[in-house]
């Protein structure tokens, strides 16, 4: 298959500070690949890196099987989506998105007329002479994307698009970006720090961590074997729970047979029943109630803590002693040492 985007070893750094360490990321055409990681993890360095904005101190970058690592950002056909929109406030919105065309020498009446085009493919052909101004969040989006679009680039680069919308909105637009995606099949790395965009959107995600890849994988493979502790924890709300596999829960006929080295055992909120009889005993400190769910979190034995998903409709009292039981089945292990998944 052609490559769409390859990152081979890629590492930067600020003045003398490396923040990308041997980044190893490929893209395949026609992808959308979505960078997950916290503030600070290197995210939007990456998205600088492929743009031609940083330079790298080692590796190399390819773009649709050409090696752009030293090419001028004009020359890497790259179009890039910032959070903050980046339109120009005294052009009109026709204007704004046949800008890039008209500055690279697109006659105007061609640029006036691939930005309609662009403007009707993300659903903003209605708006083409109000100003940024007259725009709502949304609509300001849609004309981001519009002429990101216009410059019909090998590779888009999204950083955290969606961020300065409210929750409606944002999952509104989630769900059009990846309809947009799959319109018109196109190169895209997406970059947020928010794990449910990441699940809704990604054909794969990279979980990002201090400057390196922690794990890639398809959005079914992250949830169900994440590859570290930090990945466990970082994907899910309320996050896995993570306790000592020789702690305080209490083992059961089917519960793993674990070797001699310690062993971190993580089960999701939804893996944990309350109405057990024979269960561990644990104390509930607080109930939160989201609608048909509720969350008890739970304190066990030697200061554990442990975070249970109930029918809000069965919840229990704060205060109240619970015994708990894991479905073993969907645990995973990690050697307490390193944060990696346990393979037995
Ligand atoms: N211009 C800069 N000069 C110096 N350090 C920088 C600069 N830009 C970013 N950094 C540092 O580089 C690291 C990675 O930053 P980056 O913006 O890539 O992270 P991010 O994952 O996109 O974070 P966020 O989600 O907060 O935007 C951070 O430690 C940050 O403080």
């Amino acid at each position: 298959m052609t490559d769409g985007l390859v990152l081979d070893g890629v590492s930067a750094a600020y003045r003398d500070t490396a923040v990308l360490h041997e980044v190893d990321l490929s893209v395949s055409r026609g992808e959308l690949l979505v960078v997950l990681g916290p503030s600070g993890a290197g995210k939007s360095t990456v998205l600088r890196v492929v743009a031609g904005l940083e330079p790298v101190t080692a590796g190399r970058v390819r773009i649709a099987d050409r090696d752009v690592t030293d090419e001028r950002p004009g020359r890497r056909n790259v179009s890039m989506v910032f959070q903050s929109y980046a339109l120009f406030p005294h052009l009109t919105v026709v204007e704004n998105i046949a800008f890039g065309l008209e500055v690279r020498d697109t006659p105007r009446r061609l640029a006036r007329e691939r930005a309609r085009a662009a403007a009707e493919t993300v659903g903003c052909a209605g708006l083409l002479d109000r100003r940024p101004g007259q725009l709502s969040g949304g609509e300001r989006q849609r004309v981001a994307l519009a002429r990101a679009l216009v410059r019909e680039p090998d590779v888009f680069l999204l950083d955290e698009p969606l961020s300065n919308l409210d929750l409606a909105l944002r999952a509104e637009m989630r769900a059009e970006l990846r309809a947009l995606h799959d319109r018109i099949g196109a190169t895209m790395v997406h970059v947020t720090h928010d794990q449910t965009e990441a699940l809704v959107l990604a054909d794969r995600i990279a979980v990002l961590r201090d400057g390196r890849v922690e794990q890639v994988g398809t959005p079914d493979e992250i949830w169900r074997a994440p590859a570290s502790t930090f990945v466990a924890r970082f994907v899910g709300s309320p996050a896995m729970n993570l306790l000592p596999a020789d702690g305080p829960l209490r083992p059961r006929d089917d519960a793993p047979t674990l070797g001699e080295e310690p062993l971190e055992i993580g089960f999701r909120p939804e893996a944990v029943a309350l109405d057990a009889t024979e269960g561990t005993p644990a104390t509930v400190d607080r109930v939160e109630v989201i609608g048909e769910d509720a969350f008890a979190y739970l304190s066990l034995a030697a200061g554990h803590q442990v975070v249970a998903r109930v029918p809000a409709a069965r919840r229990p009292e704060r205060g109240a002693a619970v015994r708990l039981d894991v479905r073993w089945a969907d645990a995973h292990l990690f050697h307490a040492a390193t944060g990696r998944r346990y393979q037995p």
